[in-house]
C-alpha cells in the first residue's frame, strides 16, 4: 500500500510538539505556562548548539522508533509506514509535527527590550564560519552549507500576532542568532548586527535545534524571553525572573496557537 501526501499531512498533524530548552528553569517555566497540556514535551538539553542538536536528534528519533512501533504492533498499516519510514514529505520524525526551541536570550538594544519576547524569522549560526584577515567569513560565503534555517513562517506569525495580543506582553519577530560565545562586549555586538542586519536577539541553542528539526523533515519555530541586553556583560543587570515569567506567559498561548 503506498502511502498519499494527504496521508502522511493528516498523521503528522496529529503529532506531539517538542520543546527544547537549555536550562531546568527555563524548563519549568514552560511547563507552568503549559499547565498539563499532554501534547507537548518539554526537555531541557544544555547549553550551547551542540547539546541542543544532539538531545533533540536522540529525541525525535526515540519519538518516531517509539510511534512506528506502536502503530505497527496495533496493525495501523499506513501510520507504521509513515512513523517507521517517513515516507512523504515531513513525516520523518512520527510522533513529533514541529519543534521549538525556547528559552531567555540578549536582546538587541532598540529591538527587543528586556522583559519582552522574540519569535524567531529565522535562526543563524551566528560564528559559524572562520576569520580571514579580511574579518569573519560564514560558511555560507565558503560554501560549505548555510548557516541560516528558516523558522515555519506560517506558525511564527500566528504565534507573534496572537502573543501580541496578549495584555502585557511586548513581541518582536526577526533573526535570532545562536552564538558558541555569548557576547560581552559593544563591538561584538555591532559585528553581529554587520554580519546579520536586523537580528532581534542572541542565544546558544536555537540553530541546534533548527538542524535536528530540518534532518528529521520538521518545521521549527524559536521563542525567546529577553532577560538581558546584547553588549557590554553586566550579569547584575540581567532580569532572569522577568524573562521566565514571560515565558511562561507565552507559553500558556503557545497552547492556543497550535490547537488552531
Ligand atoms: O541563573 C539562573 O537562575 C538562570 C535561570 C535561567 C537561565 C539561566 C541561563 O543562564 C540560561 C543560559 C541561556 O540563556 C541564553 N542567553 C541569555 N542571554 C544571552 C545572551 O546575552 N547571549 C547568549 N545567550 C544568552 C542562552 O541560550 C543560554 O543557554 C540562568
Amino acid at each position: 500500500m503506498s502511502v498519499t501526501e494527504k496521508e502522511v499531512q493528516e498523521a503528522s498533524s496529529h503529532g506531539r510538539v517538542l520543546i527544547v530548552t537549555a536550562v531546568d528553569a527555563e524548563r519549568d517555566a514552560v511547563l507552568r505556562g503549559l499547565r498539563g497540556d499532554e501534547r507537548f514535551d518539554v526537555i531541557a538539553a544544555g547549553v550551547g548548539p551542540a547539546a541542543a542538536a544532539a538531545v533533540t536528534a536522540v529525541k525525535i528519533a526515540s519519538a518516531a522508533a517509539g510511534a512506528g512501533k506502536a502503530a505497527a504492533e496495533a496493525g495501523d498499516h499506513r501510520a507504521g509506514l509513515v512513523a517507521a519510514t517517513g515516507e512523504g514529505s515531513g513525516a520523518g520524525a512520527g510522533a513529533y509535527r514541529l519543534v521549538i526551541s525556547a528559552g531567555i536570550a540578549g536582546g538587541f538594544p532598540g529591538r527587543a527590550p528586556i522583559g519582552s519576547l522574540v519569535v524567531a524569522t529565522d535562526m543563524i549560526a551566528a560564528d559559524l564560519g572562520v576569520e580571514t584577515p579580511d574579518g569573519f567569513a560564514s560558511v555560507d560565503e565558503l560554501g560549505f552549507g548555510s548557516s541560516r534555517i528558516l523558522a515555519d513562517a506560517r506558525l511564527a506569525s500566528a504565534l507573534a500576532a496572537k502573543l501580541g495580543g496578549a495584555a502585557g506582553l511586548t513581541v518582536s519577530t526577526g533573526p535570532v542568532l545562536t552564538v558558541t560565545t555569548a557576547t560581552g562586549t559593544a563591538a561584538t555586538a555591532a559585528e553581529h548586527l554587520r554580519r546579520v542586519p536586523g537580528a532581534t536577539a542572541e542565544a546558544m541553542e536555537g540553530f541546534g535545534v533548527a538542524i535536528a528539526a530540518q534532518h528529521a523533515g520538521l518545521p521549527v519555530l524559536e521563542l525567546r524571553a529577553i532577560s538581558n541586553a546584547v553588549g557590554p556583560r553586566d550579569r547584575d543587570a540581567w532580569r532572569i525572573g522577568d524573562a521566565l515569567r514571560a515565558l511562561e506567559q507565552a507559553s500558556t498561548i503557545l497552547t492556543e496557537v497550535l490547537s488552531s
